[in-house]
């Protein structure tokens, strides 16, 4: 996208076999091998080259991974660089945000850090399908540059100051994705999934708003848009995986066929954590953590939330 918008592009992959097909051939083809990229991009697997003088810094790798990339990567960030951050998922122990760990681990005034997130599936983002999308930042400057430089006949980006529940939702999307692929693969209709997007993104926009985000940024699409897109897709890693743990696979057996990042799947414990931390009740994601990572049988989960006492809504 930023390459289409006129930027000039690097991308930095770990591997030079990647960098060099890439730069070479225009292609990626274990990420998206339909794909032609725009000949403009360039790649290098030389992190220093990749980054010198870059205005624009998009960062997107497993969540998990960012804190020890970044500690690799922070003393090459361009004094005054703007930080962009796609990743969808909360980190493990520390239960803290992609914006704060990068803040964190880099070392940067949270100004300088811009979220993008929004219904995006990146193959559809590659067809040029059009699709809207939030630039969230404390720093409304940055964010208009962001949304300037994306700005696209097939991409509609707004811009946002709600960096906290941008990055709630596109977090807990994921967690209740996994729980639509159980749903589907258990064979179960439409009240049911429509019930679970709307509690699922209840017990969404409940977290984030104990965590100060705005509770209408939930109802956009960092919100519910980015909910319906990934539990509405096969395309989305997160409910296909869903459906795996829905066939009974085991959690082992899921991850050797998902080939891409689940984000859903490690989040849903940080996630846990951090609602327990501040006294919210996550009944969705509670039961997906138990399907995950305690065995537990996703039939059984549904009786369990099932059963639970009724009350207003
Ligand atoms: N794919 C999609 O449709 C979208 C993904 N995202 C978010 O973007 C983030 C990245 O997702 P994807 O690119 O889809 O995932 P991915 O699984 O394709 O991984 C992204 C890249 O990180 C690399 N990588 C894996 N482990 C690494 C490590 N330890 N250190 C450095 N690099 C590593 C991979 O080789 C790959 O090039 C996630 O947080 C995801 O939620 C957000 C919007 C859409
Ligand atoms: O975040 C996404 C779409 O907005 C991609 O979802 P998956 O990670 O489940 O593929």
């Amino acid at each position: 996208m930023l390459a289409e918008a006129g930027s000039d592009v690097t991308i930095w992959a770990r591997r030079e076999v990647v960098a060099a097909e890439i730069r070479d051939r225009h292609v990626n083809e274990g990420a998206l091998p339909s794909v032609k990229l725009p000949k403009e991009i360039t790649a290098t697997s030389d992190l220093a080259a990749a980054l010198d003088g870059s205005s624009l810094i998009a960062i997107a790798v497993p969540s998990q991974t960012l804190r020890g990339n970044l500690a690799e990567w922070a003393g090459h960030f361009a004094p005054g660089s703007t930080l962009i951050s796609l990743m969808k998922g909360i980190e493990l122990g520390t239960t803290k945000r992609m914006s704060q760990v990068i803040v964190e681990t880099a070392r940067v005034d949270a100004d300088r850090v811009v979220v993008v997130s929004g219904p995006n599936l990146a193959p559809e983002i590659a067809a040029e399908q059009p699709a809207a999308t939030v630039v969230a930042g404390t720093d409304p400057d940055r964010c208009r540059a962001v949304q300037q430089a994306i700005a696209l006949p097939y991409i509609r980006p707004y811009t946002s100051e709600d960096v906290i529940g941008c990055e709630m939702g596109g977090a807990v999307k994921n967690v209740i994705a996994l729980a639509y692929g159980m749903t589907i693969a258990m064979g179960m209709g439409d009240n049911t999934r429509a019930s679970l997007i709307t509690r699922g993104l209840a017990e969404t926009a409940r977290l984030g708003v104990a965590l100060g985000a705005d509770p209408l940024t939930f109802a956009g699409l960092a919100g519910l848009g980015d909910l319906v897109a990934t539990c509405s897709s096969p395309l989305s890693r997160n409910r296909t995986f869903g459906e795996q743990l829905g066939r009974g696979r085991s959690l082992e057996e899921a991850q050797v066929a998902a080939r891409q990042t689940a984000e859903g799947v490690k989040s849903c414990l940080a996630i846990r954590d951090l609602a327990r931390t501040v006294g919210v009740e996550m009944p969705i994601t509670e039961q997906v953590e138990r399907v995950c990572h305690e065995g537990a049988d996703p039939r059984v989960a549904v009786k369990m939330l099932m059963g639970r006492e009724i009350k207003p809504e």
